[in-house]
């Protein structure tokens, strides 16, 4: 018998390739749908010269899980689009905020004056963090990001800075999500310093931080070249989907067999070394699953046998997000050149942020840009009955185009995607949430390992790492 993977996402084909890098068999990735690659999705207009992204569209070098997976991109040699530090699109950043938008600070001037869309320079922040008494927070609890910020640096950097920060990485709210999502190591130099400033003075010289040395060795000439090269992000030459694509080959070339249209409808396991696993037509028995599935979906799965383990994985919440890309014929954002745009939840506009494509790949002289909106805000915005029809969502995201960005044309071709519980939410308590899951796991033996964006960070490095993390851990397959 032997092991095999649920999902055929970014997390589920990473953790193929560390099982098959690891122990060289053969074995199964299941995919209930009929592609690979989750939510990652790049459409190209080849004769156009643009291209969109529904999902996620470049990738951070930095760190450990950032060189972790410039590890696996150059084993699948694929081809990298750098964009370095200093390119626009690195640097500039912007908000819309009270009716204007709002370049954000990129350099230390920015510090001492004052910066629209805040009343304050925003060195008077860090003076009220180094003035507010120490955490009012036991330790070991959690706290919203939201509060935290609140408290060590005031509303308006909550409001401003940190809300609109979450909802570009989460499309979460900030008051919800847990400060250990982002700050972890920040919230903990509160707690044991009594400030985030002082904390981090002092554990530059004597700190666990500094002394911890990463626990896995990542060889990657690639990631070498990021730093000399000083990459802030990249993306690759098709569009972020060639890597899914591209692992998918490499899997199969070594007779690993990523079998498409294959949904899972239940999960057993009977003892320590042996899980049954419910298909259509058939059960297939498996001596261990690493399971890459959204937690409600496993959640789902292990529900008949294990109804605790099932109740745990469902108190971790997803939220929809609406992804309209638009494609104009010119050049549109002649003014605006940069990253895009976060739209701070406290404005109570129908969208979270505005990403200028153009701005950060070649697109061959059209405009193109993705309007994201929903997330924690979708029922608010959307969630009538019947729901919004694609055209009505493409109207919204014009709206909002309009009155932002000032494009008063109608865009030569657009797309409109609903992704459906896309990304996990890591409110309070997460941490301890997936703790609890985990030690169920241990506890009943069962054979099943847990990759995937539920647990230990949402970003694409995240689960790569998470998925090698989890296959590292196997004892054999
Ligand atoms: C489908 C919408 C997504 C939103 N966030 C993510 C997705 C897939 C995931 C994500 N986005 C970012 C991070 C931080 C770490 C990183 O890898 O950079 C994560 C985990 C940052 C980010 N936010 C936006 C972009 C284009 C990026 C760079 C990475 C990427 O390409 O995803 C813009 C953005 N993302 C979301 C919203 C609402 C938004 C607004 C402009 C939600």
């Amino acid at each position: 018998m032997k092991t095999a993977v649920l999902g055929g996402g970014i997390s589920g084909l990473s953790a193929g390739y560390y099982i098959l890098r690891r122990f060289g068999k053969p074995f199964t990735i299941y995919e209930a749908s009929p592609r690979v690659g989750g939510w990652i999705r790049s459409e190209w207009h080849k004769n156009q010269g643009f291209f969109f992204e529904s999902g996620p569209r470049t990738i951070r070098p930095k760190g450990l899980p950032g060189a972790n997976t410039l590890e696996l991109v150059e084993e699948l040699q694929l081809p990298i689009k750098p964009i370095p530090s200093s390119h626009a699109s690195a640097r500039n950043r912007m908000l819309y905020a009270k009716n204007q938008i709002c370049m954000l600070p990129n350099s230390p001037k920015g510090l001492v004056s004052v910066v629209p869309p805040f009343s304050k320079p925003l060195y008077r922040a860090l003076i009220h963090d180094l003035t507010t008494a120490d955490s009012v927070v036991a330790k070991n609890q959690d706290e919203s990001i939201y509060s935290f910020v609140q408290r060590r640096f005031g509303k308006e950097i909550a409001d401003y800075a940190i809300s609109p920060m979450i909802c570009g990485i989460c499309a979460g709210d900030a008051r919800e999500i847990s400060v250990r999502f982002l700050m972890e190591s920040i919230f903990e130099h509160e707690q044991k310093y009594g400030g985030v400033l002082k904390g981090l003075l002092y554990s530059r010289f004597n700190d666990k931080y500094n002394a911890l040395k990463d626990k896995i060795q990542v060889e990657s000439n690639l990631y070498k070249r990021a730093c000399k090269e000083k990459w802030a992000m990249y993306s690759l030459e098709d569009g972020l989907e060639q890597l899914p694509r591209s692992l998918r080959k490499y899997l199969t070339e070594r007779n690993v067999n990523v079998q498409l249209n294959s949904k899972c409808h239940n999960l057993r396991f009977n003892g320590a070394d042996k899980a049954v696993m419910s298909f259509k037509n058939t059960d297939v028995p498996v001596s261990h699953v690493v399971s890459s599935l959204p937690a409600y979906q496993l959640a789902q799965l292990t529900k008949a046998q294990h109804p605790s383990l099932s109740a745990q994985l469902l108190s971790i919440p997803y939220v929809d997000v609406v992804v309209v890309n638009l494609q104009y014929d010119n050049d549109q954002l002649l003014k605006h050149n940069g990253f895009g745009l976060l739209v701070p939840p406290v404005e109570n506009l129908p969208v979270l942020g505005i990403i200028f494509d153009s701005c950060c790949f070649d697109m061959a002289g059209n405009t193109v840009i993705t309007v994201m909106m929903g997330g924690h805000w979708f029922d608010k915005w959307f969630g009538q009955q019947p729901p919004p029809s694609q055209k009505e969502l493409r109207d919204v995201a014009q709206q909002q185009v309009r009155r932002i960005l000032g494009i008063m044309e109608d865009p030569k071709f657009s797309r409109v995607h609903t992704l459906h519980k896309c990304i996990p939410q890591y409110t309070v308590g997460h941490k301890r949430r997936v703790q609890g899951i985990r030690e169920y796991i241990k506890s009943y033996k069962l054979p099943l390992s847990l990759c995937g964006a539920a647990y230990d960070g949402v970003g694409i490095n995240d689960v790569i790492l998470s998925a090698r993390n989890q296959v590292d851990n196997l004892l054999e397959i």
